[in-house]
């Protein structure tokens, strides 16, 4: 096989971290190869160096047996190694093709325009893709922009291509169509590089390397290894959990929303009629497709989003009419979907973050000032108790590794939280350890009473945690189901609106 990547002696720090420490390994043509490991273990550092993006402290890098420094990604781009990241570099007002225009231009190709819409087209046939040239990309769903961001990628002929945590933001079938894709690429003699924190796509590579703060621990053949091993040599314990699901009878109703009708940025319908409600002591889980209502759902509870129609009620009280602080103070913990734009402020200190929203606490306070020492103790023990990996608590957020950020989030919205939670995708991005941490958090809130509404792209989290599972399409609840009577194929068929169930949203 031959090396088409090899990476030598990479280490780099940043101030008292060591985010990679003296590793090296071979990227082979023709193999998809996994870096896994737990959230902060130098996965992306380590891409980064690969992709020119990250300029290590030491180390050096061969690229089809020369050496070579990658001073920029531009650099890596030329030499045909390419990168999809977790958020897409796309210019959303612009056209498919537009898109992929700007890309070739910027490595200086000419391309008309007549042979790039044949390509495109041929290369949508080849991985079986229906992408329109003409689509506006923020009109398009996700799966499919990060399409745009892969031919955009392949148009330039790449060979090495990395994509770190592509799945994340996909549905179960289009992660598996994705995974297809890559193995076709790899079939044709393409190495993949694979950041992945989900066992069954890790399963699928052919080589995994597992990361542990920031040293190698090991890369294996994945034919010769198991799930088992490895979150073993991931966690350094076994993770194949069992969970007490308390099934007790449900209490009073925390939260009611009947005939919720919203309408969008562009006056189109974004929930249409939608009827849930969710009792204390119970998880009800939302099911759907990306893009079916679930973000606006949780702005529209969270009293952001104006009503066209409808009534919402949270521990019995009317807050149709009320602000989101109104929300806030009934104890209504929220988790967004997107850390970055909804959840943290990236340039303020994690002990900010995590009290953000009650520095008018006057456990935070002395007299009319903010005491400092009070919050950082309070945000020190948050770190503790939630495993954020971080120097202390005066790091900025946007330091911090994806899944750590996420861990800041969920400190500071289940303390805050006294009856409701609202959590949107709580486990993307999260290693399999953490995982695992989130879930028996969950689960002791509900058991404390919290009712607590649950949106994943997961079905296993869905499965795993829920009472009851609502699919939402288009907007509206259309159907619930038990999760013990339910299989993930028609729950899958639900969420593309092509099958039913009994029951309504206010079923139990
Ligand atoms: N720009 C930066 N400044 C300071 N520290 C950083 C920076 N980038 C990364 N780090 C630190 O380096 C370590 C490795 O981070 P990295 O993002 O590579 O981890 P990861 O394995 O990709 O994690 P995740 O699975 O959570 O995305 C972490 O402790 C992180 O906080």
């Amino acid at each position: 096989m031959t090396v088409a990547l090899q990476a030598s002696g990479l280490s780099k720090r940043y101030g008292d971290v060591v985010a990679l420490d003296d590793v090296s390994l071979d990227i082979h043509a023709g193999e998809i190869h996994c870096l896994f490991g737990e959230n902060g273990a130098g996965k992306s550092t380590l891409s980064g160096c690969l992709y020119g993006y990250v300029q290590p402290d030491s180390g050096a890098l061969a690229i089809d047996g020369r050496p070579m420094r990658l001073r920029s990604p531009a650099e890596a781009l030329r030499l045909g190694i390419g990168m999809i990241h977790q958020h897409f570099k796309l210019v959303g007002r612009l056209s498919v093709i537009e898109n992929i225009l700007v890309g070739a231009g910027g490595r200086g190709l000419f391309l008309d325009t007549r042979a790039a819409r044949r390509r495109l087209a041929a290369l949508c046939a080849d991985y079986g893709v229906a992408l329109s040239p003409d689509a506006i990309v923020e009109e398009l769903p996700v799966g499919l922009q990060q399409w745009v961001e892969i031919i955009k990628v392949l148009f330039l002929g790449v060979r090495v291509l990395i994509l770190d945590e592509p799945t994340a933001v996909l549905t179960p079938q289009e992660s598996d169509r994705l995974m297809a894709a890559l193995e076709r690429m790899r079939d044709a003699g393409m190495a993949i590089v694979l950041i992945s924190h989900k066992l069954r796509e890790v399963m699928r590579s052919d080589r995994v390397t597992v990361l542990r703060a920031g040293k190698l621990v090991a890369s294996l053949k994945t034919a010769e290894t198991s799930p088992e091993e490895l979150s073993v040599l991931m966690v350094g314990r076994k993770v194949s959990p069992s969970y007490d699901h308390n099934r007790e009878t449900p209490g009073e109703i925390v939260l009611d929303l009947s005939d919720v009708y919203v309408n969008g940025e562009r006056g189109h319908r974004v929930l249409d009629g939608l009827s849930i409600h969710v009792r204390a002591h119970e998880i009800v889980g939302l099911a759907g497709v990306a893009g079916n209502g679930q973000r606006e759902l949780f702005e529209t509870i969270m009293r952001v989003r104006p009503l066209e129609a409808g009534r919402i009620s949270i521990d019995g009280k009317d807050v149709t009419a009320g602000s989101t602080r109104d929300v806030i103070d009934l104890g209504v913990g929220h988790i967004p979907d997107d850390r970055y734009l909804q959840g943290l402020i990236g340039s303020f200190t994690i002990a900010d973050n995590i009290v953000l929203g009650r520095h008018h606490d006057c456990a935070f306070r002395k007299g009319p000032f903010l005491d400092r020492k009070a919050i950082s103790s309070f945000a020190a023990d948050s770190m503790s108790e939630y495993r954020v990996a971080a120097r202390d608590s005066g790091t900025r957020v946007d330091r911090l590794s994806g899944g750590n950020a996420q861990k800041v989030i969920l400190a500071r919205e289940l303390q805050r939280s006294t009856s409701l939670l609202l959590a949107n995708q709580p486990t993307r991005g999260l290693d399999i350890g953490v995982i695992d941490y989130v879930y028996r958090q969950l689960l002791a809130k509900k058991a404390e009473g919290f009712g607590i509404l649950l949106a994943s792209e997961e079905l296993d989290d869905l499965m795993t945690l829920c009472d009851r599972i609502a699919v939402i399409h288009r907007g509206k609840i259309v159907g619930v189901v038990d999760p013990s009577g339910t299989t993930p194929q028609h729950l899958g068929l639900m969420m593309a609106g092509q099958a039913v169930s009994g029951g309504d949203a206010h079923a139990h």
